[in-house]
């Protein structure tokens, strides 16, 4: 037999395997301390970063939201412009509201771009106009800004009214019962399906089936607990070489077939029957399918791709900006019984004069309205974050700092919206700040759409839908707080909603019974 014998070589795999995790874990560290002192080498002031978190530990380990964990930053800092690291990326946050304007307006040559995940061949639901870069968002904002005008939105106001009878008819019943209702749900099912009305061209269920699949798509890609989810937003939003690297795609599969096969069946089906034109976007985006720009001839006009890339984007930009709007102005008002009677009032007056019926006109009549609406945008904006990147060297203007090509930068607007310096009493919900007669806010630091060429394109349909849905609400119903005026975010999210929903008890209002 022979004696058994263990191999020389076998031998010596143990302390070569520790010696190369040792020297791995050490090239790491180096790697990591190198990507970490960009801000020191680079001579800007900067908040001390952690590793592997960056600054952004808080939303790494799901206590706070995006939104919460920039606005965070900007009151640990004093500097106007100070280095900041989201996880591995280095960015500038601009901590002065007038140079973010500045950067945002007048010198927009040096930051058109947003620096954003983006791939057009690889994913073409990624090329949307919130990502895509240079003269291809250019040319297509040029393309979509007239199907975003107030003539056609006055023309959809037909479709918005059809979803807005829906909303009555499901809150009706609970006020009658004088239930406990969370109102974000309410009004985000209501959104949706004027969104999927609108945008879509088609009708979609929300308001009566919790289980409909436009609220599950939705629900699912604001799902915090999903891994596979925020490793998607972190590569879209923070770090794009995540998405590229990794070949994964910005969207979940199931996610584009859903939008592909909406959209696919509604352009195919309307351009086979001519005659069942609707007052809607789609509507406009299959005209504008026709129409490539004769100036330029790689222009072949709109490909189904691109609709379905853009019809999503209005989808997930629109949803849960205008649903803040309706569910925060209510929350705040069941804490200010005054600008709550007072919203009233007018509603109430304005309907009267109007025979009770809400239109585009009667709408622009809503001034004390449109001060609440300002005032919510201000304490909760739709995005709390705006971001550009730098896609030319930039001097920042009274100092030596340059900005150098590459640069991520990040406007913290809810860090900005609840400065004291811009906004007096900031803490408080106060909508005659925005009283043109006294005004009490430094305009210049107020833009919940983003200013400059790249604001946000659907701000009309986003502030009309959100009016209608207040106004019927509001003119019907009475709403009673059950939680208290100050909220916590849900973490891990990138447009701020409250933890546990907007529950307020809602009854019919006696006045009108
Ligand atoms: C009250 C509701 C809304 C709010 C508060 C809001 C807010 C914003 C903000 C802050 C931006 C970024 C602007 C910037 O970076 O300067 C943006 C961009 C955008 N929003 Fe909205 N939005 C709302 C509704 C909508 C709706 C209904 C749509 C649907 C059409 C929409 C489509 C977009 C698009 C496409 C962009 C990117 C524009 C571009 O890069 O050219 N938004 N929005």
């Amino acid at each position: 037999m022979l004696p058994i014998t263990r191999d020389r070589s076998d031998r010596s795999c143990g302390p070569m395997f520790v010696y190369t995790l040792v020297l791995f874990a050490l090239a790491l560290y180096l790697g990591l301390r190198y990507v970490y002192s960009y801000w020191a080498r680079h001579g800007l002031p900067h908040l001390r970063p952690e590793i592997p978190y960056g600054n952004l530990r808080a939303l790494a380990e799901k206590r706070e939201s995006f939104g919460v964990a920039v606005n965070e930053l900007y009151e640990r800092s004093t500097y106007r412009v100070v280095g900041v690291y989201l996880f591995f990326r280095p960015a500038i946050l601009v901590r002065d509201a007038h140079l973010a304007k500045r950067i945002m307006v007048a010198d927009f040559q040096h930051f058109h771009d947003r620096g954003v995940f983006c791939d057009e061949h690889r994913d073409p639901m990624s090329a949307n106009l919130f990502a895509l870069p240079g003269a291809r968002w250019k040319r297509l904002r040029a393309k979509l800004t007239p199907t975003f005008t107030s003539g056609q939105l006055r023309q959809m106001m037909p479709t918005f009214l059809d979803v807005s009878k829906k909303l009555l008819e499901q809150l009706e019943p609970l006020a009658a019962g004088g239930r406990v209702v969370d109102m974000r749900d309410i009004a985000s099912r209501y959104v949706l399906d004027v969104i999927a009305s609108v945008f879509f061209g088609f009708e979609a269920n929300c308001l009566r089936d919790p289980e409909d699949p436009f609220i599950r798509t939705l629900e699912d890609i604001n799902n915090p607990n999903s891994f596979m989810n925020n490793i998607r937003s972190a590569g879209v939003f923070v770090c794009p070489g995540l998405l590229k690297i990794s070949g994964l795609s910005s969207l979940p599969p199931g996610m584009r077939r859903f939008a592909m096969e909406v959209v696919t069946r509604q352009i195919e089906h309307r351009e086979r029957n001519p005659q069942e034109r609707r007052k809607d976007f789609m509507q406009l985006l299959i005209d504008l399918r026709r129409e490539a720009d004769k100036t330029d001839e790689s222009d072949d006009g709109l490909t189904i791709a691109q609709c379905a890339a853009n019809v999503f984007l209005f989808y997930v930009a629109g949803a849960d900006t205008s649903t803040g709007v309706i569910s925060f102005t209510l929350h705040e008002l069941t804490h200010n019984r005054q600008a709550m009677a007072k919203a009233r009032q007018e509603i109430d007056a304005v309907l009267e004069r109007y025979g009770g019926t809400i239109s585009y006109e009667s709408l622009q009549e809503l001034t004390y309205l449109d001060l609440c609406v300002k005032e919510t945008l201000r304490k909760y904006p739709g995005l709390p974050i705006l971001n550009r990147i730098c896609t030319r060297d930039y001097p920042v203007p009274d100092s030596d700092i340059v900005v150098r090509e590459g640069t991520q930068v990040i406007i913290p607007l809810l860090g900005i919206s609840r400065d004291e310096k811009y906004f007096p009493d900031a803490e408080a919900y106060l909508p005659e700040r925005f009283d043109d007669q006294a005004p009490n806010y430094d305009p210049d630091a107020y833009y919940p759409f983003g200013v400059g060429p790249r604001n946000c394109i659907g701000l009309r349909q986003g502030i009309i839908l959100s009016k209608i849905g207040l106004v019927l609400m509001l003119s019907r119903f009475e709403f009673e707080a059950t939680i208290p005026q100050k909220l916590r975010f849900e973490p891990a999210n990138v447009t701020l909603m409250a933890h546990g929903g907007l529950p307020m008890k809602i009854t019919l209002r006696a006045d009108r019974a």
